[in-house]
């Protein structure tokens, strides 16, 4: 029976930048991402991005717009995760390394997809227009998606 767990990923803009963290340990480790983590028991989606944002980049927003939902299967696991996908270009404080992150500004035209997680390339596009988006993967281990389905929603 498969279980579903809710996680959280901000996308911070700046003008044409967009901020990313190197992942310094755990899951994902070594790529590229937004930052996020895991939603508490006693706290909103919304609460928990803010929170983990915060932890791992030392900034603070008030607000955080909903970008749009991934939800990820992988093979042999009874986990599936559900990632609320959040952004916003209001935000407060200068990003500092965290233990999870080590924080740096990209011009969106050199995101580095190749040092990314491989869902990445396919629904940044909706996030930069601004078009939200839902996303469902399947991967074997974590870098070879064997089936997805990804679609604008409003
Ligand atoms: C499996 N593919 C993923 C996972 C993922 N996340 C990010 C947030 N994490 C807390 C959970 C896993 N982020 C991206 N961009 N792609």
């Amino acid at each position: 029976m498969t279980k579903t767990k809710l996680y959280t990923l901000a996308l911070i803009r700046n003008n044409s930048d967009v901020l990313l963290g190197m992942k310094k340990r755990g899951f994902g480790v070594g790529r590229w991402n937004g930052f996020g983590g895991k939603v508490h028991s006693n706290e909103t989606v919304l609460e928990a991005a803010k929170r983990e944002l915060h932890e791992e980049s030392g900034l603070i927003v008030n607000e955080l717009q909903e970008a749009g939902l991934l939800k990820f299967e992988f093979i042999g696991e009874p986990e599936i995760m559900e990632v609320h996908v959040f952004t916003t270009n209001k935000f407060e404080g200068t990003p500092a390394e965290s233990e999870e992150m080590r924080p740096q500004w990209f011009p969106i035209s050199e995101i580095p997809f190749d040092d990314m997680w491989p869902d990445d390339i396919l629904w940044f596009p909706f996030l930069l227009k601004g078009q939200k988006f839902s996303g469902y993967f399947k991967f074997k281990g974590h870098s070879e998606i064997l089936d997805y389905t990804l679609e604008p929603e409003c």
